[in-house]
């Protein structure tokens, strides 16, 4: 596992599903029978774009390197009946603990667990082809159907950081130095204040337990109310297992030492509980250990043996380390470890995996019908706008069929009741993107059998 020297937790992703193929209009022909049934087959179906929970992958460094995601368009159906295969979907691995949002900030899934899928962008349909529109009624179509665009949209992937360890405490405390000195990341360590802004990962094995942990950026008094870079990094302990309180055994700032720093930390842990509400795991149950860093300076060392036995008595390990000279860090790793240990086998057993669908745009009415005034009306609805995405406005007899569509979901009684006139305007689609046709009722709906040869309606002619 790649080990975050960098640590990417939110990307933008670009993502594209393919387009569905478009139908074939075509004859059948053999020798001595030039008139030959339809045979153009169906356009295959454009690709999905899917995101996966894969517990291997760690970071969504891959999707910041290449941030645009296409899947397949679907094949054009051909003669002979064969249809166009579908499009190939994209599946993305992400890390577990992957919040998908709108580039607004809306949540569009929170993926937690190993396989839990989710459908970010659907391919198009494919078009029938002129075999399947092939009715008593026209028996031989000389059209086929479009193929529907796929959806392309953009969204916003955030890691909840799922480290199993967390390290807290104040700026420059040693939390990048201590991931640094107990894993292979390469954090940036500085002895300013707020050096880490976004958190580091670690990968740690200590004895065969192996566990990630997490750096957050250093926390203040306030930082649970937004002061300093707090709450947005909160946010990152939120799934770890184990917090250690990494304390400054060497600062100099007057009204700071271990003791305080650690009820500093505590109140802002416990007051970003109560800002999360009830919904969310309290940090506060979350079991801790002690590590006072900085022993390698004499005074540090001094302090350190000082405080040890206030921290036992609250119950709490503590460990006396050096990130600068590595002293005693084997003994908290293992300590790590173990705390890691106990948490996973105090799981419930993983969950089935769980499919994460986006629900079909609702399905209203069947259509709507929008008066504008000047005798001219506006045509809306799921199944109209589908229907003219896969109108090819080129043919004729594919103008007329979607005539005969619209008739039989009743928008010609509709627009009668509606009170249009003869010749009235008709807009199908929305405000901004309409196709506009001139309406003569000359026949009721419903009787369209009674005109002519298809591909000589004149009831609706598009512009
Ligand atoms: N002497 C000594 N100095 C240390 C030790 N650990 C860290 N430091 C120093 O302390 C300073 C701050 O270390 P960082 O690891 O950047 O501290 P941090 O807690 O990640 O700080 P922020 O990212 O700002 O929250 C650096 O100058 C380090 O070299 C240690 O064990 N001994
Ligand atoms: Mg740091």
């Amino acid at each position: 596992m790649a080990a975050g020297a960098q640590f990417i937790d939110r990307v933008v992703l670009h993502v594209a599903a393919g387009d569905g193929g478009h139908g074939c209009a075509s004859v059948h022909r053999e020798k001595f029978k030039p008139l030959g049934g339809p045979d153009g087959g169906n356009g295959g179906r454009g690709g999905d774009v899917i995101l996966v929970v894969d517990t291997g992958t760690a970071s969504l460094l891959e999707y910041h390197r290449r941030p645009h995601r296409r899947a397949g368009n679907g094949k054009p159906g051909q003669g002979s009946h064969r249809n166009g295969a579908d499009g190939e979907d994209v599946v993305l691995p992400v890390p577990d603990g992957t919040v998908v949002m709108t580039t607004d900030g809306q949540v569009l899934a929170d993926l937690v667990g190993e396989g839990t899928r989710f459908v970010v962008a659907r391919g198009g349909r494919g078009g029938l082809g002129n075999a399947a529109l092939a009715s008593p009624k026209r028996k031989a179509p000389g059209f086929a159907l479009l193929g529907e665009e796929g959806e392309k949209l953009d969204i916003v992937l955030e890691l909840k950081s799922v480290a199993d360890v967390a390290l807290v405490g104040f700026p420059s405390a040693g939390k990048s130095s201590l991931i640094a000195a107990l894993s292979a990341a390469r954090p940036k360590i500085a002895d300013y204040p707020f050096t880490t802004l976004t958190p580091n990962l670690g990968v740690v094995e200590a004895g065969d337990t192996t566990f990630t942990v997490a750096d957050v950026p250093g926390l203040i008094e306030g930082a649970s109310r937004g002061r300093g870079l707090g709450l947005e990094f909160l946010r990152h302990i939120e799934r770890s297992s184990t917090i250690v309180h990494v304390l400054d055994c060497a600062t100099l700032e007057p009204g700071r030492d271990p003791l305080t720093d650690y009820e500093v930390i505590e109140k802002e842990l416990q007051a970003y509980d109560r800002a999360l509400g009830e919904h969310v795991r309290p940090l506060s149950d979350r079991p801790r250990l002690i590590a006072l860093n900085k022993i390698d300076v004499p005074d540090g060392r001094e302090l350190a043996e000082l405080v040890r036995p206030e921290f036992e008595e609250r119950g709490l390990k503590v460990f006396e380390v050096s990130a600068a000279t590595r002293e005693g860090l084997r003994e908290l790793s293992f300590a790590m470890a173990e705390m890691v240990r106990s948490y996973r086998a105090s799981l419930p057993p993983p969950e089935p995996t769980r499919l994460v669908i986006r629900p079909e745009p609702v399905a209203g009415a069947d259509f709507t019908i929008k008066p504008m005034g000047d005798n001219t009306y506006l045509i809306g609805g799921t199944k109209p706008l589908r229907w003219l995405r896969q109108t090819d406005f080129t043919n004729d007899e594919a103008v007329g069929y979607l005539a005969d569509r619209l008739a039989r979901l009743g928008v010609e009684e509709a627009l009668a009741e509606a009170g249009a006139k003869p010749g009235a305007t008709v807009m199908i689609g929305t405000e901004d993107d309409a196709v506009v046709f001139d309406w003569e009722p000359e026949i009721a709906a419903g009787q369209t059998q009674a005109l002519g040869p298809r591909g000589t309606d004149h009831r609706l002619e598009g512009r």
